[in-house]
Order: structure tokens, then C-alpha cells, then sequence
């Protein structure tokens, strides 16, 4: 079936509403009776929505970021339109490099209070890896080294950027870092493959 704006649309604010829901089901603190009544009510919309369903999640297009790179920093590339399980990110990009702001909430939690530190990873491969996507490069990562400098807080403001440091043939090593007012919280390098196919 072809996917038209309208069902891109649809299927984008479909996908914020279910985000919004995983958050208040994880944090609510409603009455017993009121959480099996929503349970019930999430359980006939899984039902509804499966009725039909493709075998994947829909897919942005490939050259998306490249498009939003040379239409200038003021439009982003939204980063997991299509996937609640994604941490959603409206990813600017400027000249070489990337950014990205964040305000993590309850559900991103590792240790107490901070950000988990697979989701810290997650972040920096896709701020890596779209940068390079954006350059108009299938890449992979073939490898992401991160150290984690200091905690990272959820609830507050994180700008997140990437730059692209080195092109070796099908090699490109990115890096990026997670900054926390001013101080960096963490920073990653990763190396890139660039593959064959569409
Ligand atoms: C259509 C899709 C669109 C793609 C659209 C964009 C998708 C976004 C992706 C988001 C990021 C991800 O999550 S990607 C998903 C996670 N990553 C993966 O699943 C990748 C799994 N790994 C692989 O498929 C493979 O190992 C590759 C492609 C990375 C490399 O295999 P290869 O193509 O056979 O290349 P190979 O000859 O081994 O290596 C090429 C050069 O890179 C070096 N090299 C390779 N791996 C490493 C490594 N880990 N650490 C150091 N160096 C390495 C080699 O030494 C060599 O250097 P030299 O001898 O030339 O000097």
C-alpha cells in the first residue's frame, strides 16, 4: 500500500499519542479499578490498530536527512517519526556537523534520576549515523566507543552534537558528545562502513 502524507501524518501523531501513553502508563498512580480499566481500553486499541498491519514499521526515506541538510538548519530531520520505541529527535544540521536538543523523561531511566547509559549509546549512533546519511552515505557502524564523563540527568535540557572527524575510502569516523549546561556528560566515536544497496 502506498504511504501518502496524509497516512505519514496519521501515522506520526498515532505514534506521538502511543508515546505519550507509555509515558503515563509507567508513571501513573491511578486507583487498581482505573488501571485495569486502561488496560483494557490499551488492549481493544492493539486489537483495532492489528486488524491490519505491514510486516515493518514505516520506513523514512533514505535520502530524508540529506534533503533536510541542504534545506539549512532551520529544518530538522525527525529522527523515529514512525517508532514509539524510538527516542524522538528533531536533528539540525549545520555545515559538518549535527545537533539535536533533549529532555529526557521517567521512561529513558537508568540509575536513579539519571539517563541510561544504552540509551546514552543509542542517541550518539544515531546522531553518528544520520550525520553521515545526511552526506548522502550508506554506512553502517562497525564500532562506538563511549565514555561516560558524568551523569547524565533526565528532566533537564541536553543538546546533543555530532561532526564528522575523518574519511578513509568506505571508512568514516564520526564522533559526538552529550553536554549537559556547557559540560559534556558523554562522548562517543564511532567508525562507519559504507555498504552497497538501496
Ligand atoms: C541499504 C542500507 C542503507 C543504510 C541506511 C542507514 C542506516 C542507519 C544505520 C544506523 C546505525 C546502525 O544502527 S547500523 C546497525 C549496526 N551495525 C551493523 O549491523 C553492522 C554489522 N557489520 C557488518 O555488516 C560488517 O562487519 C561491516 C559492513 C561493518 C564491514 O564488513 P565488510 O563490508 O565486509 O568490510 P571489511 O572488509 O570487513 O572492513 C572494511 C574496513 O573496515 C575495517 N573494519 C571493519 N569493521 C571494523 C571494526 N569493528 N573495527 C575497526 N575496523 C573495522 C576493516 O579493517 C577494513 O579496513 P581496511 O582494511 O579497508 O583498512
Amino acid at each position: 500500500m502506498d504511504i501518502t502524507p496524509e497516512r505519514q501524518q496519521a501515522a506520526n501523531d498515532l505514534v506521538a499519542a502511543t508515546r505519550e501513553v507509555m509515558l503515563a502508563a509507567s508513571v501513573t498512580d491511578m486507583d487498581l479499578d482505573e488501571m485495569r480499566a486502561a488496560e483494557r481500553v490499551l488492549t481493544e486499541v492493539a486489537r483495532m490498530l492489528g486488524k491490519r498491519a505491514r510486516p515493518r514499521v514505516v520506513r523514512a526515506p533514505f535520502d530524508g536527512p540529506a534533503t533536510a541538510r541542504s534545506a539549512g538548519p532551520d529544518h530538522p530531520w525527525p529522527l523515529f517519526a514512525y517508532n514509539p520505541l524510538g527516542i524522538p529527535l528533531q536533528i539540525h544540521f549545520d555545515g559538518d556537523g549535527a545537533t539535536a536538543r533533549l529532555t529526557p523523561d521517567a521512561l529513558y531511566e537508568g540509575p536513579p534520576d539519571l539517563l541510561h547509559g544504552g540509551f546514552s549509546a543509542g542517541l550518539m549512533d544515531c546522531m553518528l549515523g544520520v550525520l553521515i546519511q545526511a552526506q548522502g552515505r550508506r554506512a553502517v557502524t562497525a564500532s562506538l566507543d563511549l565514555s561516560y564523563l558524568r551523569p547524565t540527568p533526565l528532566d533537564q535540557p541536553l543538546d546533543l552534537r555530532s561532526r564528522i572527524a575523518e574519511i578513509s575510502g568506505r571508512k568514516i569516523t564520526a564522533e559526538g558528545w552529550i553536554e549537559h549546561e556547557g559540560r559534556r556528560t558523554v562522548e562517543a566515536r564511532g567508525l562507519f562502513i559504507e555498504i552497497d544497496g538501496t
